[in-house]
């Protein structure tokens, strides 16, 4: 068991054979990230939150981020950027739903914040 928080954890390769979390497991690692929701869009269990920003470009900037620490990582999220907004989803296509990975990539989304 692996006592480090989720933010200092780094993100396993994605296998098709991963495990998917459980709904006990989903729930205790969600105590770490509560501002992220778990919702099930076309079937798949993903993480998702709303980041507010001042305007387009500081949108952006934050969706750069995301993308820097994804390519760091090798897992890839889902981002959406707005005026004053970018919306960001993390699951693990090769098992169409959620690894640990994804939750130590939601903890580490919130340490990019400003
Ligand atoms: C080879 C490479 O590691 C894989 O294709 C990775 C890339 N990024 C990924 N990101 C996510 N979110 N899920 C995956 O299954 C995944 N697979």
């Amino acid at each position: 068991m692996n006592t480090q928080t989720l933010n200092q954890q780094q993100c396993d390769a994605c296998r098709a054979d991963a495990p998917r979390v459980t709904e006990q497991e989903a729930n205790e690692l969600q105590q770490q990230i509560p501002d992220w929701e778990r919702v099930e869009l076309d079937g798949v269990l993903q993480l998702r939150r709303v980041f507010r920003m001042k305007d387009f470009v500081e949108a952006l900037a934050f969706a750069n981020r995301v993308g820097e620490l994804a390519e760091q990582q090798g897992h890839h999220p889902a981002l959406l950027v707005e005026y004053g907004q970018v919306t960001v989803r993390w699951w693990t296509h090769k098992i169409g739903g959620l690894h640990r990975n994804d939750f130590i990539m939601a903890a580490r989304t919130d340490q990019l914040q400003q």
